[in-house]
Formats: C-alpha cells, structure tokens, sequence
C-alpha cells in the first residue's frame, strides 16, 4: 500500500488526572509490501485479504444488472484499487455472465503491474458438476484462478430449499472440490451458505472434510444477516479452534447487511481470526446489501494498526471515491448522501460549531480527509453553507471567494443568507456573490424597499403596493397598477421617488438550480421625460451622451428582486444627478420635477 495521507490512528497522551487519553491525530500510514499471493497461507499475519463481490453479490442487487463492457471497466477499477480477488460473475448463470468472467480472466487477469500485483480472478459455482466445469472454464486463462463453492448448510436451507440430509450436503462439497482439483484448479474456495445460522458443530465437520478434499479458503457466510457482532467473532474463532486443518487455510467472512451489520461484523470475524473479508463497493447486494469494501478498508487503514493488532490491507484507498462514482453510474444503485465514506455529506459541514471547529482544525470533525479517499474538495473545510452556518463560516466562504467585508456589512449580508437558507437546502458560491452584490455592491443608499406586495393573477388589474423610505428618513406607502406584477412594482415605486426614468433592460436569471432558487435580476435605466436632459457625460467626439445606469437585485421572489434591481439603478441615478448639480452649482431640474418629495441624496 502506497503512503497515504490519512488522518486517524491514534496515539495516547497524558489526560485529566494523570489518565492516559485517546487523542486522535494526522498521521501518514507508511507503505506496506503486500505479501505474495499463495492461495491458502498467508506470509504476514496481520495482512487481511479483501476479497471483492460487486460483480457477482453487488450484481444481485434487484435492478443491479452490468453489462460486459461495464464489469470490465469495474475489474479494472478494482484492480487499481488493489483488490486481492475479484469474484467476477456466477457463470453458469447465463452465457452473458461466462463471457463477462472469462473476459476478465484473460484481461485484468493477466495484468500483472510493477510490484508483481495481479488479482485473483473468481467464480462462484454450486456443487454441481456442470457448474463447476463452467466456472472453471471462464476464470482458468487467470494467472491466479480460483473457483468459489458453496452448499447450504443450516437446517431450514437443508431441509426446505436442497431437500438433501446433512450427510449429502457433506457429500456434495467434498465432490465438487475434488471436481474442482481433478479439473486443475489449486485455488478452491469453500461457503458453508447460511452460515450465520447453522449448527456450529456441523460446520466444524463439513468444513473438516472439505478441506480434507483440497479446499484452500473457508469462507463463512452470515447470508442472512443474522449474527450479532460478537456472535460472528465468536463462530469465527471457534471455527479456527475446532476445524480440523484450519491453521492449513484462510477463513474468511461474508456478511450480509440485513440488520445493518455487515461492516461490524466483517471487522468482528478478522478479530476472530478470519484473514479474508467478503465486501462490495458502496455495499451493494442480494438484498440489504453486503458489507461495504470503503467502510471494511478505512476502518483497517484507520483503526487497525491500534485497535486489531496491526490488521492492514492491500488496497490504495485514494482510489475508492472514483471505483464508487463507477459503480454508483453502472448499476444504477444510487449512494444515499449519508453514506459513510463515499456519500455526498461524508466531508461535508452544515452546523454553525462544526464548520467553526473545522476552520480551526480539521481534526475537530474529520477523522480522515477526502483526499485519502481520491475526493477534491473545491472548499478547505468542507463547509457546506446552510440554515445551520454561522458567522465564521459564511466570513470564511466570503473572503473565499475574494470579499472581506466589515463588520457591519458582514451583519448585513449574514442576515439575508439565514432568511435565504431557511428556503434553500444548499447556499451555493453564486448565491453568495448574489447576496454580496445586492447588500454590498450597491451605489450609495438614497432610497430603501421596506416592503413589497403584489397582487396578480388571471382576475383583475396586477396591483403593487411598496414602503419605502426616503433620504430623508421617512418611510411612504404607496400603490400601483400596471401590466403586470413587476411594472405594478416599479410604477409605485416611480411615484414614491418621483424622479423620471425609462426602463432600457430588464433580466431575470436563476442564480442556481431548483425551485427554491434565488432570482437575480438586472436592469438599466436612463432619465426620462423632464430629467432626460439630466445626466449626460461628454462623449469622446465632444458631443454629449446620455448616461445609462444599471442596478442589479437578487431575491427568492421575483418582484421583490426587481425591485430591488430598480430601486439599486435609481439611487445610482439620483447620486450622479446630485452630485453633478452640485459641481455646476445649480439647483436640478430633476429637483423641480420632483416638486413635493424629496428625491435626491442631500
Ligand atoms: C447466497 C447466494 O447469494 S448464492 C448465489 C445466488 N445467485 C444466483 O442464484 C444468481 C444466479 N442464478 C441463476 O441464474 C439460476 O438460479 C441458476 C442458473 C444458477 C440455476 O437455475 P435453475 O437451474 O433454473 O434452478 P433454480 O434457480 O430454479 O433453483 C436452484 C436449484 O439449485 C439447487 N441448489 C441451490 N444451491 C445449490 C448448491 N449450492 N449446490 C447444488 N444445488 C444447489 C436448489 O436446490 C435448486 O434445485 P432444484 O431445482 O432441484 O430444486
Ligand atoms: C455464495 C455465498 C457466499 C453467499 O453469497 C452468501 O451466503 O450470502
């Protein structure tokens, strides 16, 4: 395994009154040789197997179906990720899955990279004959092949689904791996099916006499997701106690998720002995799925140097977040955002004391980063901005993005974000600049929208009635009838600020995706009617050009962020008309158009 930048591991220090505390801290985990392959012993003890079953239990998953093309995709993902074997299909299952096995056999197979490095390429195969002649088939142009066998062996699978006696299961088994031997298969792997619930002492013999017949790993299937982790850890020990030759092979776990217990257990059963686990990418399987290959993997990179007596595996877990990304899209098994590992919010921070903790130190809320896993985060922390944010993270996100702003503008714009986020699931970067652009980005405050509201609809005459308030300090309520709800806003607002103006552009965007989107609006004006004469720049020719300005407003209404795009042009509009008649000295005719109220900045 390549060093990898993890963060976990823990190390003790000196705790409140002299304890001895866990603390957990950034460490890189050094590379470590993977022992050869040698298909029933193992060199170094504490080195776990990962033995990967997307292909052939994640392929079980209803609705899971892969392609050819795709599984091999898969199998070359799994192979960069360092996976021990692949069981790559059932292949008496269907021609198609025989192609997809034997395809994988002779490609990535046959890869052997610079370390040495193949997977094991394997088949699962029930004790009959023509099965077992099929499986070996697909995977024996391997350079590692290995046939996985399996009969049931709890009472109620015996009786009710094999209708076969204990002494024929037994007799079964041991057929087909001598089959499997006579074919030329070194490299068998036996699964007393249903494991979790048969009698131990049955598993005891059966496994006895199939590793008598040539059996090189023993695999233990909780099918059914039944066992308790304490249980599993149990049987797999006692299964290593009590087996007859078990020092001679690898045990090995397979769990199901029904109670929600794959990974515990896996990690349980390697605490009781078993050097080969049993998993898939994004846990996907027959049912509730299997034990997830990230979870069972960072949990060994993380926990296992200090927690399991040095367990470590093979696998590159930089690796993980694109193998998921792959299988995810393939089989149409969508990841839950909650996902330990490889779900959306693994690495993201919502809470206010979350992201604050994580801009402080990383450690406070991560104990591995999403690098380790293969993720870029486009965001230092993780922070995730939303109705749970506070200050720090938004101050944070702002100066991101390029604005440090003052305190009171920062006041200002973090009181907008929380009434925005109580809407919007996620405050995305646009957002942000959308809210900063509208508080902050505005020409010098002449006139306020307090308030807004319309009325409309296919019945009567579209109706705005506005508050604002004035330069001078005073708020006014005023109504308007217009076209439609925006023009009913804006006439309104005309009559409360009395100043002339013609609309030149107006549009309206989605600043980001959904319906609870913020709408970003922009529009240009230019003086009108009296004032048009009023603001004027010289052009480059000498003559005189009238002046346009723009004001932009974003809001989750629509009207209401018109308006505030109208309100932000006017006051652009009033303080170039004040300031200019102000250098010439004069009084402006915009001032006597603007008779009763006043309309300019003082
Ligand atoms: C726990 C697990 O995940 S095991 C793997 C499960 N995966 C799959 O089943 C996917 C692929 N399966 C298939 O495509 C089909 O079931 C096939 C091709 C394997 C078999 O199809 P069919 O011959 O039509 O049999 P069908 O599926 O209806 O029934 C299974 C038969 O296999 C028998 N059987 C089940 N397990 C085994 C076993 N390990 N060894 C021998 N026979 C077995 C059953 O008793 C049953 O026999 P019966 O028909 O005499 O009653
Ligand atoms: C074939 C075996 C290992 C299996 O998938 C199970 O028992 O769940």
């Amino acid at each position: 395994m390549g060093t990898q930048a993890l963060r976990g591991g823990s190390r003790t220090a000196a705790g409140p009154r002299g304890r001895r505390a866990a603390v957990v801290k950034a460490q890189a985990v050094p590379a470590r040789k993977r022992p050869e392959y040698v298909p029933n012993r193992i060199d170094d003890p504490n080195y776990v197997r990962i033995f990967d079953t997307t292909l052939r239990d994640g392929e079980q998953s209803p609705g899971a179906t892969l392609t050819s093309k795709e599984k091999l995709e898969i199998a070359k993902k799994l192979s960069q990720l360092g996976v021990d074997i692949i069981e790559a299909g059932f292949p008496i299952a269907s021609p198609d899955d025989f192609e997809a096995v034997r395809a994988i056999a002779m490609d990535v197979g046959n890869a052997v990279d610079d370390t040495g490095y193949v997977p094991v390429i394997c088949g699962l195969s029930r004790t009959r004959d023509k099965d077992l002649e099929t499986a070996w088939e697909a995977v024996r142009h391997a350079k590692l092949p290995r046939v996985h066998t399996f009969i049931a062996t709890s009472e109620i699978h015996m009786k009710y689904k094999l209708r076969m006696t204990p002494d024929q299961v037994i007799e079964n088994a041991v057929n087909a791996v001598k089959h499997l031997r006579s074919l030329g298969c070194n490299d068998i792997e036996f699964s007393p099916e249903d494991a979790g619930r048969s009698d131990p002492t049955f598993l005891y013999e059966i496994l006895g006499e199939v590793i008598k017949a040539g059996a090189t790993t023993l695999n233990i299937p909780d099918t059914t997701g039944w066992t308790l982790p304490h249980e599993f850890q149990t049987l797999i020990s006692k299964i290593k106690a009590n087996t007859p030759g078990a020092d001679n092979v690898i045990i090995s776990t397979h769990c199901q998720n029904d109670l929600g217990l794959s990974t515990a257990n896996s990690l349980a059963g390697a605490m009781g002995g078993a050097r080969q686990i049993e998993c898939t990418i994004n846990g996907i399987g027959e049912r509730a799925g299997n034990a997830s290959l990230e979870e069972v993997v960072m949990a060994i990179a993380l926990r296992g140097e200090s927690q399991m007596g040095g367990l470590y595996t093979g696998i590159r877990p930089v690796h993980i977040a694109a193998a998921s990304k792959m299988v995810s899209d393939y089989s149409g098994m969508i990841v839950q955002p909650h996902k330990a590992i490889v779900g959306a919010n693994a690495f993201a921070h919502e809470s206010g004391i979350h992201q604050d903790g994580m801009l402080k130190n990383r450690d406070t809320y991560e104990i591995m980063s999403p690098e380790t896993i293969g993720l870029q985060r486009h965001d230092e922390a993780g922070i995730v901005l939303g109705k749970h944010s506070g200050r720090n993270a938004l101050k944070t996100r702002l100066s991101q993005l390029g604005f440090d702003l003052p305190e009171e503008q920062l006041n200002d714009v973090f009181k907008r974000f929380k009434n925005l986020a109580d809407r919007k699931k996620n405050i995305t970067d646009e957002d942000v600049l959308a809210l900063v652009n509208d508080e902050v980005h505005q020409p010098e405050v002449v006139w306020v929208l307090e308030d807004l509201q319309v009325v409309c609809g296919s019945m009567g005459m579209p109706t705005a009635t506005v508050r604002m308030r004035g330069p001078d300090g005073i708020s006014r309520v005023t109504s308007g009838i217009g076209s439609g709800p925006v023009d009913a806003a804006y006439k309104a607002i005309d009559s409360l600020v009395r100043v002339q103006a013609e609309l030149l552009d107006y549009s309206v965007n989605s600043v980001t995706e959904g319906i609870e989107a913020l709408a970003n609006t922009r529009v240009i004006i230019r003086p009108a009617g009296k004032m048009a004469g009023e603001a004027y720049v010289d052009s480059y020719k000498g003559g005189k050009t009238q002046r346009s300005f723009s004001g932009s407003g974003a809001d989750e209404d629509i009207v209401v962020s018109s308006a505030r795009a109208y309100i932000s042009a006017l006051n652009k509009m009033i303080s170039f008309i004040s300031a200019k008649s102000a250098t010439n000295g004069a009084g402006s005719s915009s001032r006597a158009a603007a008779a009763e109220e006043p309309a300019v900045a003082a």
